[in-house]
C-alpha cells in the first residue's frame, strides 16, 4: 500500500538503469504517513544493484518534499526471483524486439576497412558529443580483438544482472556494452563466428537500452564474421565508414562498406580520420597523405561527412579515459567530430527516408 500523500512524490522517482518509475517497476512496496514519519519498503532488482545509493537519495528527497513529512524511513530489500523474473518479462513484453525495423532508434555500424584508423576513437567521441545534444545513445563494442570503447569512455563496469537482462553501465551520457566486459582481465577474445553470432544477438536482445536515440555500433575492421552477423541481425542499420588519408586506405575502405551494402545496409558516408594536422607556421601536416576520404567516398557514391585531423588532444583524452569532445570541445579533431554529431542529429533515421547529410 502506498499512502495517497506520498503517491505522486514517490511517482517521479526514476531507476537509473531500467529509467521507469520504481512505483511502475514494483520496487515501491509499501509506504505510509503517519505522525511526520514517511516510512518506505524498497525492494532492489537485485542485492548488489550499482545504482542503490542514488536511488534511495532520490526516494528520500522525493519523500521529504511531500508536505507534514519530517522524517523518512526507508527500509531495503531484495526483489524475490519470482518477482523480479515476471518484472524481466514485463520489461520485454513491452517490447518484443528492442532494435526491429519498426525501431524509432537510429543504428549507425562504425566500420572501417583496416584497424588502427581511429574507428573506436571516432565511435566513443560521436557517442559522447550525440549524448551532451541531449540524445539517448547506446554503443556496442563489438571490436572482438581491438574492444577498446569502455577504456575510451573511461569506464571499468560490467552491466547489471536482473534475471536474465542486462543493464549496461553509463559513463559521460553513454550507454555501453563491450565484448570486452565479458572476458576475463585483458585476454584477446578467440571465439569462433556462432559464438560471436549469438554474442552480438544477445546485446541487442538481452541488454535493456531503454529508449535509445541512437545505437552506434564499433565493428572490428575489415569484413569478417562480426559485420555479416551485425548485416543479419541488422538489416536496416546505416553505416559510417571511417578511413585513413592514405590512398591505399581507400581500396579496403570500400570493401567494408559494400560488406554492409550486401546486406542491405546504407553506407551514410565516409569520415576521414588522422587528416593533415595545422602547424604554427600555417602549412599542413599531412602524415597520411591526403585523398583517401575522398577516394573512399568516390568509390562508395557517399559523401564525406568528416575530416578529423591528426590531435594530439584526441588521443590523449582516449588513453585518459576522457573524450576530447567533451574535455576540450574547441580541439579541431573535437570540432569535427561534434559537427558530425550535429549533421547526423539534424537527419532522420530510417534508411531512404532520410535527409542527406551534407559532406563536409
Ligand atoms: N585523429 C587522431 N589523431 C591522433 N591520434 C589518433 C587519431 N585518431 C585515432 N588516434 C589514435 O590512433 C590509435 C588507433 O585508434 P583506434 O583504436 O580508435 O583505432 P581503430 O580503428 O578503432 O583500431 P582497431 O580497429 O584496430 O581497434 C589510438 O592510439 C588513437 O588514440
Amino acid at each position: 500500500m502506498i499512502d495517497p500523500r506520498l503517491e505522486r512524490a514517490l511517482g517521479t522517482v526514476v531507476d537509473p538503469e531500467i529509467r521507469r518509475p520504481l512505483v511502475e517497476l514494483d520496487m515501491i512496496t509499501a509506504a505510509s504517513l503517519d505522525d511526520g514519519t514517511a516510512r518506505i519498503r524498497l525492494e532492489l532488482t537485485v542485492a548488489a544493484c550499482p545504482a542503490a545509493d542514488r536511488i534511495q537519495a532520490d526516494v528520500r528527497q522525493a519523500a521529504v518534499s511531500v508536505t507534514g513529512v519530517e522524517r523518512v524511513e526507508i527500509e531495503v530489500g531484495v526483489m524475490a526471483p519470482a518477482t523480479r523474473q515476471a518484472l524481466v518479462e514485463r520489461l520485454r513484453g513491452s517490447r518484443p524486439q528492442q532494435f526491429g525495423p519498426d525501431t524509432l532508434t537510429r543504428i549507425v555500424a562504425v566500420a572501417s576497412g583496416k584497424g588502427g584508423v581511429g574507428k573506436s576513437t571516432v565511435t566513443a567521441n560521436l557517442a559522447v558529443a550525440l549524448a551532451a545534444r541531449g540524445l539517448a545513445v547506446g554503443v556496442i563494442d563489438a571490436d572482438v580483438h581491438g574492444y577498446s570503447i569502455p577504456a575510451l569512455l573511461g569506464s571499468a563496469d560490467r552491466p547489471t544482472r536482473v534475471g536474465d537482462m542486462m543493464m549496461p553501465p553509463e559513463a559521460h551520457g553513454v550507454r555501453l556494452v563491450s565484448i570486452g566486459m565479458f572476458v576475463e582481465g585483458n585476454r584477446s577474445v578467440s571465439w569462433r563466428g556462432p559464438m560471436l553470432h549469438r554474442t552480438l544477438a544477445q546485446f541487442l536482445s538481452d541488454v535493456w537500452w531503454g529508449d535509445l536515440d541512437v545505437l552506434l555500433i564499433d565493428m572490428p575492421p575489415g569484413t569478417g564474421d562480426v559485420a555479416i552477423s551485425l548485416g543479419q541481425l541488422l538489416p536496416h542499420a546505416e553505416v559510417l565508414v571511417v578511413t585513413t588519408p592514405q590512398r591505399a586506405a581507400a581500396e579496403v575502405a570500400e570493401r567494408a562498406g559494400e560488406v554492409a551494402r550486401q546486406t542491405g545496409q546504407r553506407v551514410l558516408g565516409v569520415v576521414e580520420n588522422m587528416a593533415g594536422l595545422a602547424q604554427r607556421d600555417g602549412s599542413i601536416l599531412e602524415l597520411f597523405g591526403a585523398g583517401g576520404g575522398d577516394e573512399a567516398a568516390r568509390r562508395l557514391g557517399v559523401p564525406v561527412l568528416a575530416r578529423v585531423p591528426l590531435s594530439v588532444a584526441l588521443r590523449e583524452g582516449g588513453d585518459a579515459g576522457a573524450p576530447v569532445v567533451a574535455a576540450e570541445p574547441t580541439d579541431p579533431a573535437a570540432a569535427a567530430i561534434i559537427a558530425l554529431a550535429e549533421a547526423l542529429r539534424g537527419t532522420r533515421s530510417i534508411a531512404g527516408r532520410g535527409l542527406p547529410v551534407s559532406p563536409a
